[in-house]
């Protein structure tokens, strides 16, 4: 049983994990990370860049038939064999030497095996051929396991051998036919792809699609799931599952309506990894997620403990992540050194735009991308707010774009400062739009300064300036 001792330890090779990693030892402290499965993570196999690369092609396809003149020039179908090979080489075929190797370059040091924590800065990897070592912090240990697949306690349905999102997004065939529970990004996505890649999708959104998002974002991608023949029911739930001999899956739902499937797909929501990490040897409650104080440090926890990531339940997205890496690693290296730790609102070592400030984009069609707080959320937060919408599409250059765009576009304004609180976009490849917002959330920038933000001339970045001028000056 070997004995090693690192100024910091990581659980888990994620894109998060990595970051905190790397970030420590720019810091000038040494650092080592235990991964069970591939160094990467979810985000670079199973999650953001297959799925993203099993969506891309349909996108660009969509987009060419859209535009008069090029659609003359497109004269066959997707090739779905094709996009499952392409988005095998972005998952970079199941292999994580690329990511090994870049460990090497930056100085950390891998171990392979499950982490546990067993005690007061010790962690214990246990190797796939039984073999235990025991690593020792002497600053501190991250907790970046990230999270799984949630499956309800549906009867019949894990027996049924459903898909999570890992399998939808590795898949190697394409089913004939795919149910999918569930409403969120994951679904719609998924809905997306597979109905493009030449699924019969059917999509049980019990409570709605994307019902967290604006409510046109949800009623945008409904109807353009519609019109790809995918069969969107809201309100359906799903009573039990279960799977014939000949492998079709039968779903009954609660208004006794039954539905056929070769597969179903189950995207619900996330359960954290923390069940089997030692949390119970640290007065934790094992399968619980991690709730950090803004420096990502555990709450409860005896004070050498953090949680990046989706563990934390913060943002799990890869990109809040990856920002909270930055400042936990960053906050790592002050305390060990005895620097000055920058803990303020907007401080080097705290993640405070996870509160109010996360973008995502859902890779849908239209797309969705927003940050901040939806109207809904602003007006529950106790904010005087005011909600400026403008037909996206209604913009010079969207109507350049592509034929007959279809868009929305919403600003929240906090009307006791007069900054923008919440933008959502909902539209085609609208996705490199949503960065302003960001910004201009996070800089808090006046509306009165915004003014003289000048949106080039043709660009669907207009959208700013019709947004400013339906608010008023
Ligand atoms: C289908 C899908 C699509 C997504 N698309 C996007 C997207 O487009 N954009 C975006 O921003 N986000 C997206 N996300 C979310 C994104 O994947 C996650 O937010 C991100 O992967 C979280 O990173 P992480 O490092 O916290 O966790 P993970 O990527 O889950 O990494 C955790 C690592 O810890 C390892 N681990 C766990 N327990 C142990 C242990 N005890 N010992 C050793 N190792 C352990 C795991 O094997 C894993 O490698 C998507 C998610 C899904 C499910
Ligand atoms: N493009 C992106 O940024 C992207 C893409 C995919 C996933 N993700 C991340 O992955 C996470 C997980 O995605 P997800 O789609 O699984 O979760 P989600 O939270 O987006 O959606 C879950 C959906 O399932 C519904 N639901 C919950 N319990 C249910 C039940 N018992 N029966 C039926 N429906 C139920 C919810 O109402 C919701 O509509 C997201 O939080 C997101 O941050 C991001």
């Amino acid at each position: 049983m070997a004995n090693t001792s690192y100024d910091v330890i990581v659980i888990g090779a994620g894109a998060v994990g990595e970051n905190v990693a790397d970030r420590v030892v720019q810091g000038g402290l040494t650092a080592a990370i235990v991964e069970r499965e591939l160094v990467g993570g979810e985000c670079s196999y199973w999650a953001c860049m297959p799925t993203k690369a099993l969506l891309r092609s349909a996108s660009a396809l969509r987009a060419a038939r859209r535009l008069p003149g090029a659609r003359e020039a497109v004269t066959g179908d997707l090739d779905a064999r094709a996009v499952l090979r392409r988005r095998d080489s972005f998952a970079s075929h199941w292999k994580d030497d690329g990511q090994v190797s870049w460990l090497e370059s930056a100085g950390i040091a891998l171990h392979r095996g499950q982490g546990r924590i067993t005690g007061d800065r010790v962690v214990e990897v246990t190797g796939t051929d039984g073999v235990v070592e025991t690593l020792t912090a002497r600053h501190a240990v991250v907790v970046a396991t990230g999270s799984s697949a949630l499956l309800p306690d549906i009867p019949g349905l894990r027996e049924s051998q459903p898909w999570t999102s890992r399998d939808a997004a590795a898949a190697s065939e394409v089913p004939g036919r795919l149910a999918i529970i569930g409403g969120g990004v994951v679904a719609t996505e998924m809905a997306t792809a597979y109905a493009s890649l030449g699924s019969v999708v059917t999509v049980l959104a019990r409570d709605g699609v994307l019902h967290l998002a604006e409510p046109f974002a949800g009623e945008l991608v409904t109807k353009s799931l519609q019109e790809a023949g995918v069969s969107v029911r809201v309100g359906a739930e799903t009573a039990s599952v279960a799977r014939d001999s000949d492998g079709t899956v039968h779903l009954t739902l609660t208004d006794g309506e039954r539905i056929e499937a070769d597969q179903v797909l189950v995207a619900i929501g996330r359960t954290p990894n923390t069940l089997d990490i030692g949390l119970d040897n640290v007065g934790l409650e094992p399968g619980a997620w991690l709730t950090v104080d803004d420096t990502l440090r555990v709450v409860d926890g005896d004070g050498w403990l953090y949680a990046a990531g989706d563990v934390n339940r913060r943002a799990l997205l890869t990109h809040q992540g990856k920002y909270q890496a930055r400042a936990v690693g960053d906050v790592i290296v002050a305390r060990a050194q005895g620097e000055e730790v920058h803990d303020g609102r907007w401080g080097r070592h705290v993640a405070t735009a996870d509160e109010r400030a996360v973008p995502q984009v859902v890779f849908t069609d239209p797309e969705v991308a927003s940050v901040g707080l939806t109207a809904a959320a602003a007006e529950a937060a106790g904010l005087r707010t005011r909600v400026v919408d403008y037909n996206l599409g209604a913009v010079a250059g969207s109507a350049l774009y592509q034929h007959d765009y279809q868009g929305q576009a919403r600003m929240v304004v906090d009307e006791d400062r007069r900054v923008i609180v919440g933008f959502t976009l909902v539209g085609p490849d609208i996705a490199e739009l949503i960065h302003a917002a960001t910004i201009a959330i996070v800089g808090e920038v006046p509306l009165d300064r915004l003014w003289h933000a000048v949106p080039a001339y043709p660009t669907v970045s207009e959208i700013w300036l019709r947004l400013l001028e339906t608010y008023g000056r």
